[in-house]
């Protein structure tokens, strides 16, 4: 793995020949409506990466249902965790989502401890439009901040970022000089990269920027769909990390991300009940099996 800091290039990983790179994937599984494990197990498979998925919890359905029911399977993380040490897995990116409790931190911390090379990925959802979701707990989301400290990618949305910064949400439609100072306060708290997602300013385009110590924070937009889905942000966390394994920029991992999940929100807008369903993108993963090269 290596880290190249000029501005605008900035390759995470290298992917060396036939290599086929090993993620673990630490997320909720969900029974219906497409997010956490149920994307990230598919869309960085099809970019050729062995992913070994962490549960933190099986749901029957997101969140977003009115009606969920939820397992959790945090008591289950240590003696889970202590099999692989004793089977040798060895990880080249730890890639974490949606969680269940604070305990879950800890088996994340552990996974950094016992893989110290991997590339730390933290997608810290907690929340969406100023809200946290049902299931996370103010002492979650404090323990959250934990992860802050040496992600080398963190892809918060804004209602994240308030809740990381402590400071007050203030919708999607913030200027320039509001995500740098976001992206810098993540950064002093110790994280090596940003992506802020989802920034709007009623223009018709929907924007995310990246930001990195001693970076230019760069801005990366595209068309806004008139519309939300659910697990778009999995979707976009997940597909960026495809790009960042087969050896992508960081930038372009970012473009390559929004792109995809436009294509997949247009996709999903013409099947059934497409709300409910969530995002569709199994007939695009192509898309994601062509970073390969
Ligand atoms: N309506 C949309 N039109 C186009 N792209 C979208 C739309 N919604 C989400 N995306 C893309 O997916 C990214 C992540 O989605 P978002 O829903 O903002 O994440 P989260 O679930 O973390 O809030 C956005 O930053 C954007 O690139
Ligand atoms: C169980 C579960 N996992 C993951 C997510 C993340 O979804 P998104 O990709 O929309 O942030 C959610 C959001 O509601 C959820 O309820």
């Amino acid at each position: 793995m290596t880290l190249n800091a000029s501005p605008n290039s900035l390759y995470l990983y290298e992917r060396e020949g036939a290599y086929i790179p090993r993620v673990g994937a630490v997320h909720d599984l969900c029974g219906y409506g497409k997010c956490s494990l149920g994307v990230a197990i598919p869309v960085l498979s099809a970019a050729g990466c062995d992913v070994c998925p962490v549960p933190t919890g099986l749901f029957s359905a997101h969140t977003a249902f009115p009606k969920f029911y939820l397992y959790s399977t945090t008591p289950m993380l240590t003696p889970y965790l202590d099999a692989w040490v004793e089977e040798g897995v060895a990880l080249d990116a730890v890639y974490s989502g949606f969680l269940g409790s604070p305990q879950d931190i800890e088996a994340i911390q552990r996974l950094y401890r016992e893989h110290e090379s991997a590339l730390r990925v933290v997608d810290p959802v907690m929340g969406d439009g100023g809200k946290a979701y049902p299931t996370y707990t103010p002492e979650l989301c404090e323990a959250m901040k934990e992860l802050v400290t040496g992600a080398d990618i963190l892809t918060p949305n804004l209602t994240e970022v308030s809740i990381l910064t402590g400071t007050e949400y203030q919708g999607q439609n913030v200027d320039e000089a509001f995500v740098r100072e976001a992206a810098d306060r993540l950064i002093d708290m110790g994280a090596k990269t940003v992506v802020i997602k989802g920034v709007e300013r009623g223009d018709g385009l929907i924007r995310n920027y990246v930001g990195g110590a001693g970076l230019e924070l760069t801005e990366v937009s595209g068309e806004k769909l008139p519309f939300m889905l659910h697990g778009t942000g999995d979707l976009f966390t997940s597909a960026l990390l495809a790009s960042v394994m087969t050896g992508h920029s960081l930038e372009d991992a970012v473009r390559f991300a929004g792109r995809f999940v436009h294509d997949c929100m247009k996709l999903s807008a013409e099947q059934p009940d497409y709300q409910l369903r969530g995002v569709s993108f199994e007939s695009k993963l192509g898309d994601v099996t062509a970073l390969l090269g």
